[in-house]
C-alpha cells in the first residue's frame, strides 16, 4: 500500500533501552515506513553499553537524556530519507523505557518553546539537564526502599501504588536523589519520565506525565488517580509535585506539535502529539489482549502483562492502571535478565549469530539432562538478587563449564521456568483457553518461543502486523485518540495473531518437576536488601 492511497498518517516513537524507533502507519494501521537509531552503535560518543551506563554507587544504571534527544534527531533525519511526507501525519505518540526520570534545568522549558528549526536539538538543549537519568536497571536504592516502606508500609504501598516500593521505581529514584544529591534535586524545576520526556520534545514544552507510566513510581494512587501526598512527602519535599506536575490519562491530547518540528521536516501546524507512555503500556495497547491471553515482552527485560478490570494490591509484581479504556488496570512482572543477558551468553557460546546459538539447542534434547542455570548478567528483579551464575546437574551437583550446548539450554530453560514460576506465585492463572502473546526483538525467535510454549503449557503467538508491539501500540494510540477527538472514524484494523509454537505433549513430565527444582534452587541465591 502506498503513502498516497492514505490520506492520513500516524507517527509512533518507541524510546526503549537499546534503541530509538520509530514507525509511520495508514488508516487501516497498515505499516508504511520505520526507522531506528541503536545507541551502541550509531551513537557510540555516549560509551552505553546496551544503552546504559554503569554508575560509580553499587547498582546504579544511568543514561544520559542527550543521548536520547540526539536520537530523535537522527530517527528523524532517517525517515526523511525513508521518503515520509510529515505533512500527511495527523498525529504523534510513543512510548519509553520505564520508571526512568528527566531531571530538567530551568530553563529548560523556555528552551523547548523557543527552538530554532535550523539547527539540531541536541545543540539547543545541551544544558537542559541537570543531572543523568536513572534508568529502570538501576538497584541503587534498597535504602529508599526499605525507608519508603517504612514510612508508608509495605501493605499500604502496594494497596495506594499497585507495588511494594521496587529499587528502580521513580519514587525511590527520586528519595536516593533529594537524599544524596539534593543541589540536583533543589535545581531540577520538573522531572519527567522518560516518555514524558520524549512527549515534551514533539511538544515544544514540558509534557505531563501519564497515568499508566504514572504508576511504576510508587507515587500514584491508582485508585483516585492522583499524586498520594504521603508518598511524596517520604520521596521529597513539598516542591515535588510541582516539579512533577499534574498526571494526565494516557489518551489524552497534550498539544499540537512544536514549531520546531513543522520547520524542519514540514509537519503541519495542527498535527497533534498524545501523551507518551511506557513501553510495556504501549505493548498492552499494541496487542490487545483479550480474556485469557497474556503479553510477553521480550525486549531488553522479558515482561509479563496482563489485563485487568479493576485494581489490586499485589505481594510482588505490579498493578498499573491501564493504558486505554478497553484495560483499565493491567499486571505487570518484570525480570531484567531479558534479551541482553541471552545476548552475552550467545556471544561467548556461539558467536554473534542467533542461528549458530539456536543450533547449539537443538544439539541437546528438551529438559536438558537435568541441566538447570540461572544467569544473572545483571542485579535481577523478581527474584530481587545480586549479578550471579547458578549452574547445576541432574542430581543437584554445582556445575563450573559444562559444554555450550547445555549452557545454551539451561540459560532459557532456567528463564521461562522462573517467569512461569514468578507469574503463578503473582497470581497469573493460565488454563486450556491461554494464550501467551510474544512481542519485542527476541519474539522473532521460534526456538526461544518452544521453550516459552512447554514450560507455560501454553501455545504461543505472535502478532502478524509487527513484531514490536509497543512501537505499533504508541502510532495506533496516536490514531485512536486523534479519531476521537476529531469525530472522524478510521477503518483501522482487527488484530490478527498467528500460532509459532504449542506445546509438545510431554511437557508435564518434563517441566513440572524442574519447576519445582527451580523453586529449591530459587531459594538457595542470595537476596538483595
Ligand atoms: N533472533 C533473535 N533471538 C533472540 N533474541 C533476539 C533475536 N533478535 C534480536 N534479539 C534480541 O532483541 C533485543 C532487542 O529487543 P528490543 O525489543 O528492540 O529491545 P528494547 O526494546 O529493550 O530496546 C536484543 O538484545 C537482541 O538480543
Ligand atoms: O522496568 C521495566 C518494566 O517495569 C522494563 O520493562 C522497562 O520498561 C524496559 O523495557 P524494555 O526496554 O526491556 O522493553
Amino acid at each position: 500500500m502506498t503513502e498516497d492511497s492514505r490520506k492520513r498518517t500516524f507517527l509512533g516513537f518507541d524510546f526503549s533501552t537499546q534503541r530509538l524507533k520509530a514507525i509511520v502507519i495508514g488508516e487501516d494501521f497498515g505499516v508504511l515506513h520505520e526507522a531506528d537509531v541503536e545507541f551502541d552503535v550509531d551513537l557510540p560518543e555516549f560509551r552505553t553499553a546496551g544503552g546504559v551506563v554503569r554508575g560509580t554507587d553499587r547498582g546504579e544504571v544511568i543514561a544520559p537524556p542527550l543521548l536520547w534527544v540526539k536520537a530523535l534527531d537522527m530517527v528523524m533525519d532517517r525517515l526523511v530519507v525513508a521518503g515520509v511526507d510529515f505533512s500527511i501525519i495527523e498525529a504523534v505518540s510513543g512510548a519509553g523505557q520505564q520508571h526512568g526520570s528527566v531531571w530538567w534545568s530551568k530553563d529548560a522549558e523556555s528552551k523547548l518553546g523557543k527552538l530554532s528549526p535550523d539547527e539540531f536539538l541536541h545543540t539547543q538543549l545541551a544544558t537542559a539537564f541537570v543531572s543523568d537519568s536513572p534508568v529502570w536497571m538501576d538497584s541503587s536504592t534498597t535504602v529508599d526502599c526499605k525507608e519508603l516502606e517504612e514510612a508508608i508500609g509495605a501493605e499500604e504501598l502496594a494497596k495506594i501504588t499497585g507495588s511494594r516500593a521496587y529499587e528502580r521505581f521513580t519514587g525511590p529514584q527520586i528519595r536516593k536523589m533529594f537524599r544524596k544529591r539534593p543541589r540536583v534535586y533543589q535545581a531540577a524545576a520538573r522531572i519527567s519520565l522518560v516518555s514524558s520526556f520524549a512527549c515534551s520534545l514533539l511538544a515544544g514544552k514540558i509534557a505531563p506525565i501519564d497515568l499508566s507510566d504514572g504508576s511504576g513510581m510508587n507515587l500514584l494512587d491508582i485508585r483516585t488517580m492522583q499524586w498520594d501526598e504521603k508518598c511524596l512527602q517520604a520521596c521529597g519535599d513539598e516542591s515535588l509535585s510541582t516539579k512533577l506536575g499534574a498526571p494526565v490519562p494516557s489518551a489524552t491530547v497534550v498539544g499540537s506539535i512544536s514549531p520546531y518540528f513543522v520547520g524542519r521536516y514540514a509537519f503541519k501546524p495542527d498535527c497533534k502529539v498524545v501523551a507518551f507512555t511506557g513501553d510495556n503500556c504501549s505493548a498492552l495497547a499494541g496487542l490487545r489482549l483479550r480474556s485469557g491471553w497474556v503479553g510477553l515482552s521480550l525486549g531488553t527485560s522479558d515482561t509479563l502483562l496482563l489485563g485487568l478490570q479493576a485494581p489490586a494490591a499485589p505481594p510482588a509484581g505490579h498493578v498499573l492502571v491501564g493504558p486505554t479504556p478497553a484495560a483499565p488496570y493491567m499486571a505487570l512482572l518484570c525480570f531484567a535478565n531479558g534479551s541482553l543477558t541471552r545476548q552475552n551468553h550467545r556471544d561467548r557460546l556461539a558467536g554473534t549469530s542467533w542461528d549458530a546459538f539456536n543450533e547449539l539447542l537443538r544439539a541437546t534434547v528438551r529438559g536438558n539432562m537435568g541441566y538447570m542455570g540461572i544467569y544473572y548478567d545483571t542485579a535481577e528483579i523478581v527474584p530481587r538478587a545480586g549479578v550471579g551464575r547458578w549452574l547445576v546437574d541432574a542430581a543437584g551437583r554445582g556445575l563450573d563449564r559444562p559444554a555450550p550446548q547445555f549452557e545454551a539450554r539451561a540459560l532459557l530453560e532456567g528463564q521461562a521456568l522462573a517467569r512461569r514460576a514468578h507469574a503463578e506465585d503473582m497470581g497469573f492463572k493460565l488454563d486450556k483457553s491461554s494464550r501467551v502473546i510474544a512481542t519485542g526483538g527476541a519474539s522473532v525467535n521460534k526456538d526461544l518461543l518452544q521453550i516459552f510454549a512447554d514450560v507455560f503449557d501454553t501455545p504461543v503467538y505472535v502478532q502478524d502486523q509487527h513484531a514490536n508491539a509497543a512501537l505499533l501500540g504508541a502510532a495506533i494510540r496516536a490514531a485512536e485518540v486523534w479519531s476521537k477527538e476529531s469525530g472522524i472514524a478510521l477503518p483501522g484494523s482487527e488484530l490478527k495473531v498467528s500460532p509459532v509454537a504449542t506445546p509438545y505433549p510431554d511437557h508435564d513430565k518434563i517441566y513440572t518437576p524442574m519447576l519445582a527444582r527451580y523453586r529449591q534452587i530459587i531459594e538457595t541465591i542470595p537476596k538483595l536488601g
